[in-house]
């Protein structure tokens, strides 16, 4: 917990209390119900909770700003997201309703209350927002198909309203049909751990 401290200094007491709860949360939920790798429970301030808010490093979301997380599993990146901007709202959905319950019950746990969920495939959801966001969930070629639907002409942020993707890895092939538009920030120049070294951001702005 305190290594989101290092990163994000300005948390208020409720977000400090909000984050610090959500170990046992999940060591909790994940050994009924499987949304992150038993072994990896353990990293889940870095692996999951700060790589999460590597969003925040690309965009910081003004206010009344409304966020999609597609793929959201239980709830990342959009719990730790819905924690960081309580003054924007938040949709997670994901096509496993009991992933999306332990994303449920790990916010209603710790008070959210500018956050929501639906189980369906993003396909399925109509809704328009001013981004949408994902960790982990289908190449971004396919990704953007399913959502320029969702995507709000209205702008109220700094960067254009878009798609932002947390990725590992190879994406030369997977951002080649994008390149003049998506931008792609290396994790590692927010974070030093390094888990981050091979991890990336990808914009979209659609
Ligand atoms: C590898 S998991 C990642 C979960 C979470 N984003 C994370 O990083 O921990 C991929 C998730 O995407 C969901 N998913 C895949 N295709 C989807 C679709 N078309 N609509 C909604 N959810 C989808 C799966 O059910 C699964 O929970």
């Amino acid at each position: 917990m305190d290594i989101l401290l290092k990163y994000f200094p300005n948390l208020t007491d409720k977000q400090k209390s909000q984050f610090a709860a959500l170990y046992d949360l999940y060591l909790d939920w994940n050994s009924k119900i499987n949304v992150i790798s038993r072994k990896d429970i353990e990293n889940l301030y870095i692996h999951h909770v700060l790589h999460s808010l590597a969003i925040a490093k690309v965009i910081k979301f003004k206010e009344g700003s409304k966020i999609l997380d597609v793929g959201t599993g239980g709830g990342f990146p959009g719990v730790p997201l819905a924690i960081l901007f309580p003054e924007s709202t938040f949709l997670l959905v994901d096509s496993i309703g009991k992933k999306i319950k332990v994303a449920t019950e790990v916010s209603n746990a710790i008070g959210l209350t500018n956050i929501s969920f639906r189980h369906c495939r993003a396909e399925e959801e109509k809704g328009k927002f001013d981004f949408v966001v994902s960790r982990a969930v289908m190449p971004l070629g396919d990704l953007i198909k399913i959502i320029r639907k969702n995507v709000s002409q209205e702008q109220k942020n700094p960067l254009p309203n878009g798609l932002i993707c947390l990725k590992g890895g190879e994406l030369e092939g997977e951002i080649s049909p994008f390149r003049k538009y998506a931008e792609v920030d290396e994790l590692k120049n927010f974070f030093d751990e390094e888990f981050f070294d091979t991890k990336k951001a990808v914009y979209v702005p659609i």
